[in-house]
């Protein structure tokens, strides 16, 4: 396929700081594609509300940015075809390239960092396929979240875990979140967890 006619499925590009996580407040590009492979019911994002845009399309608006960081989002986006063409493409600008996954397939090998946020709701799925490696894991707190942990602390290898609030209505379930952070930092001998706020939800920021 001539690589200037492949068509990709884009929700929105935009500039603003990476809100959570490790890399908060790095001035970032988010690319953010359309469709997921999970529904999760709190999901903050409208993933089926995007437009396709070519590959040229995409490095012209990013262009126009000034961050050196993208960071590749979604939606899911290792569910995106052809995306390695793309980050090829970005990585010839001399990007640095992050992603935010839900962890279930593999991550293209262009990604410099990962951040995975895999899903409780979905627990079973990650006992069948999961990346193995990650940056930094990040698991929303939609519920009691402990045992989910303990199997992704187990079979995900990072530099970092978190766990976020979930925001739902409105409110962000911070004592439910922080109580269970204590508990897992109670085992002896576990990696250590920290907290991850969507700060720029906090912010009011993109
Ligand atoms: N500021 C900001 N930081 C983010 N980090 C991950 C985001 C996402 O939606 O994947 C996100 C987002 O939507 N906004
Ligand atoms: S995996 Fe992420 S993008 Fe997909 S439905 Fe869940 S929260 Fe939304
Ligand atoms: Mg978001």
């Amino acid at each position: 396929m001539n690589q200037t006619e492949i068509n990709y499925r884009i929700v929105e590009i935009f500039e603003t700081l990476q809100g959570e996580g490790f890399n908060t407040g790095m001035p970032s590009i988010f690319i953010r594609f359309g469709k997921c492979n999970l529904a999760c019911p709190w999901c903050d994002t409208n993933y089926n509300q995007f437009e396709m845009m070519s590959l040229t399309a995409i490095l012209t608006k990013v262009a126009l940015f000034s961050a050196r960081n993208i960071i590749i989002t979604g939606g899911e986006p290792t569910i995106q075809p052809h995306i390695e063409i793309l980050l090829d493409a970005l990585k010839q600008q001399g990007y640095f390239l992050a992603i935010e996954t839900n962890g279930l397939k593999p991550v293209p090998p262009q990604i410099d960092y990962i951040a995975t946020s895999p899903k409780r709701l979905y627990q079973k799925n990650y006992l069948k396929h999961h990346i193995p490696t990650a940056n930094e894991v990040r698991i929303v707190v939609d519920g009691d979240v402990l045992d989910f942990c303990e199997q992704i602390e187990n079979s995900i290898q990072a530099q970092r875990y978190y766990l976020s609030p979930c925001e739902q209505n409105g409110e962000m379930n911070m004592l439910a979140t922080i109580t269970q952070l204590g508990r897992l930092n109670q085992r002896p001998n576990k990696p250590r967890w920290q907290l991850s706020i969507q700060t720029h939800k906090i912010a009011g920021i993109a």
